[in-house]
């Protein structure tokens, strides 16, 4: 309808105006650079860590990961559109706190050590890892640090263009943005129907990030692993599990070692906090105890909430058929206790 369209051409226009590819100057440079191995980024760990990268080598992490998964020569990726798709995914990310281009590189990570270290790689197909991975660095592009419902109560125009997971499907709009941005198009080499695949699989991924589809999908999957299902081949398993994999990757800062999820969970905080003042200054409402910086005493025993209800039982069906990731689920339980402490001592 003509809101619709409306809403349409007043994000189209922010577009226009704001130049999504990476500058020729900084592709050039990455072209150039030597990548280090693997194993010196840590990336093959569920404990890894960014926060002693700069930004130019967390660029060369992401480069390093396509290279280790051999999609380059698989998918024919010219390196230098590869470089450019980096950057400009990265560019593509605001500084807010919490949900900015740190994580998407985390949560890449975890994919990655979820294929190589977890061997899920044997249940998916090349085409399916390459999706995985670039739905994971992009799922969360353009966020502004504000959730869903704070679309709709404001009334964005994201949100009269999305009325369901709107952040979501503004990812995945600005995932396709860049790749059909010159220059950027990673999946160029495929053909017609390998890039019809990839592209329901990042869609698939990206939509799959919103824990609203999250808590109705999860006994979906309950009941195939249940059934005693080995054979994740057919497509609506296979996508069941893909969109586990990618909750499982986007929460897994709750699995890191102690110092860093205590560090992880103060940017969640506060960029809820951002939110929760907005809510209060620009809707005249009460946010949520999440999101309101005068109920900060009741993090750790959120975070004990956080952990019981989304990521235990999530890790812990994934581990019953995967159990080569089982540190993720041991790494949550171990921060399960350092939360409990910290909310018994308030
Ligand atoms: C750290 C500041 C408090 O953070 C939380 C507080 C409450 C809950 S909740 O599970 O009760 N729940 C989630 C679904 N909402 C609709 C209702 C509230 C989750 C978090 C939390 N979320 C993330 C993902 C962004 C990461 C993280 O570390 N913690
Ligand atoms: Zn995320």
């Amino acid at each position: 309808n003509a809101c619709k369209l409306m809403a349409k051409q007043k994000v189209a226009l922010e577009c226009l105006s704001y130049h999504a590819t990476a500058p020729q100057d900084q592709t050039d440079r990455l072209v150039q650079d030597a990548i280090a191995s693997a194993e010196s980024y840590n990336l093959y760990s569920f404990k890894f860590i960014d926060f002693d990268l700069c930004d130019d080598d967390t660029c060369r992490a992401v480069v390093r990961m396509f290279l280790q998964c051999n999609l380059v020569q698989m998918f024919q990726i010219p390196y230098d559109v590869l470089c450019r798709w980096v950057l400009s995914v990265r560019k593509n990310y605001r500084p807010v706190k919490y949900h900015n281009w740190r994580h998407a590189l985390n949560v890449a990570q975890t994919m990655f050590a979820m294929m190589k270290t977890g061997r899920m790689e044997r249940f998916m197909k090349d085409l399916e890892i390459f999706g995985l991975l670039v739905a994971c660095l992009c799922h969360d592009l353009d966020h502004r640090g504000t959730n869903n419902a704070f679309q709709t109560k404001t009334e964005s125009p994201l949100a009269i263009l999305y009325t369901t997971s709107t952040m979501e499907h503004h990812h995945f709009d600005q995932c396709v943005m860049i790749l059909n941005s010159e220059g950027n198009n990673i999946f160029q080499a495929l053909s017609p129907e390998d890039y019809r695949h990839v592209m329901k699989v990042v869609e698939n991924a990206i939509l799959s990030t919103d824990l609203a589809v999250y808590f109705k999908k999860r006994n979906a999957f309950l009941d195939v692993v249940e059934s005693g299902e080995f054979d994740w081949q057919s497509e609506d398993k296979k996508d069941l599990l893909c969109g586990m994999m990618m909750t499982a990757c986007d929460v897994s800062a709750i699995a890191k070692p102690w110092e860093v999820q205590h560090r992880v969970a103060k940017l969640v905080a506060d960029e809820f906090f951002d939110q929760g003042d907005l809510e209060k200054l620009q809707l005249n409402t009460q946010p949520v105890a999440m999101m309101d910086r005068d109920r900060k005493d009741e993090l750790p025993k959120m975070q004990v909430g956080f952990i019981d209800v989304i990521c235990l039982p999530l890790y812990k069906v994934l581990c019953d058929t995967f159990p080569w990731i089982t540190p993720l689920y041991e790494g949550t339980l171990e921060n399960r206790r350092n939360w409990q402490d910290l909310a018994e001592k308030v």
